[in-house]
């Protein structure tokens, strides 16, 4: 069957189809991973998009759904160079386009991918339609451009949980705040046996004060970072009282939170091999990113926020950390999912920030003030 990709710039792809039947519309973003794919459909803060992988051959390994970074994918569609449908992988369960079909998201192969992806660095992401129908292109123009930008706002909501849960452990309390937070952040968190209660987006301060955490991580998530006000204003609030760690979405909240400001990238950086250096060290890492916003550098003077990262191909900010606070945030995956795995070592600085921050407050806020309240003074 016929697929077509058409970009708001007019320009026409046609190829074939290996997904769903029938269109949507997305932002259409790259991805320059060799493997991964399972990991990126799945990974939430892609909602919305349409993503293409540069890397040429796709589905060779299959489907296994334990390496999903969520339950249900949500992204709007899938672009590859070549699709193949036969995997060859012991743990491969089904194929891809068997994926795409069950969740009714239309995929196209068999399209230069290449042109794509030079498209959309020299003009900048853009919106798109994938679709598998005769329509005209007028009428899918129409269709694209109808796609209302609130639609496209309202990602965190749709991907983060709606109910409170608990990762049980018996170690550090950690409040994991989910913007469409991917697995690999609980699964590193649980590795470290921390005692584990996901909540909402909208969840506010006071509601995370009732669960004595010992520390806040913010995860990672979907869109824009202003489209979430909300959360960044429970950050400001929390801040100075828990050691707070923030990973994508979640570091820029957290520089939101601060008084920095952030904006959209051009294309973005996705993939998983994009080379950051830490400024303390002069160490470079090699990880894992996902993003199409940044943490504008100009705005962060003035605040009480110091740069400890910075990407290498193009300087844009990676790292940050409050000066005053135990607080800290990177825009890159340390969870890896896909990518390198150098980075986890966040996770037990995380751990430590934690210790040292209850070794000088050993009072302070969870124990002061279940004290005060057995003495009936709450
Ligand atoms: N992976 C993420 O958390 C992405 C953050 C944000 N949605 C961005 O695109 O910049």
């Amino acid at each position: 069957m016929q697929a077509r990709l058409l970009l708001e710039d007019g320009t026409l792809f046609t190829g074939t189809s290996f997904g769903a039947e029938g269109e949507k519309t997305g932002e259409v973003v790259f991805n320059t991973g060799i493997t991964g794919y399972q990991e990126v459909l799945s990974d939430p803060s892609y909602c919305g998009q349409i993503v293409t992988m540069t890397y040429p051959l796709i589905g060779n390994y299959g489907i296994s759904r334990d390496d999903f970074e969520s339950i249900a994918p949500s992204i709007h569609g899938f672009v590859v160079r070549r699709y193949e449908p036969t995997p060859s992988n012991w743990r491969a369960q089904y194929n891809l386009g068997d994926l795409l079909k069950e969740y009714g998201i239309p995929g196209i192969t068999d399209i230069d991918t290449r042109m794509l992806t030079r498209l959309i660095r020299h003009q900048g992401t853009m919106r798109g339609i994938l679709t598998t129908s005769a329509k005209s292109v007028d009428e899918l123009k129409e269709m694209m451009l109808a796609t209302s930008i609130a639609e496209l706002r309202n990602q965190v909501a749709q991907t983060s949980t709606h109910h409170v849960y608990s990762s049980p452990g018996s170690k550090e309390r950690i409040v994991l705040v989910d913007f469409g937070a991917k697995s690999g952040i609980l699964r590193e968190l649980n590795k470290r046996d921390c005692d584990v209660v996901i909540v909402p987006h909208n969840t506010t301060a006071d509601e995370i004060r009732r669960l004595h955490p010992d520390g806040i991580q913010l995860s990672n998530g979907p869109g824009d970072p202003k489209d979430v006000p909300y959360a960044a204003e429970m950050i400001a609030e929390l801040l100075g009282e828990y050691p707070i760690f923030g990973i994508c979405l979640g570091h820029q909240l957290f520089a939101l939170a601060c008084g920095a400001d952030t904006e959209k990238l051009k294309f973005g950086h996705r993939g998983g091999n994009h080379p950051v250096k830490e400024l303390e060290s002069g160490r470079c890492y090699i990880t894992s990113q996902n993003h199409g916003y940044t943490v504008n550098e100009a705005s962060i003077a003035g605040t009480d926020l110091e740069v400890t990262h910075i990407n290498n191909n193009d300087k844009t900010i990676e790292g940050l950390k409050h000066k005053k606070y135990p607080a800290f945030s990177v825009q890159y995956h340390p969870e890896a999912a896909p990518g390198p795995y150098d980075n986890s070592y966040l996770f037990d600085r995380f751990i430590e920030m934690i210790r040292e921050h209850k070794r000088q407050n050993p009072q302070k806020p969870r124990q002061a003030k279940l004290m005060a309240a057995a003495k009936g003074e709450l």
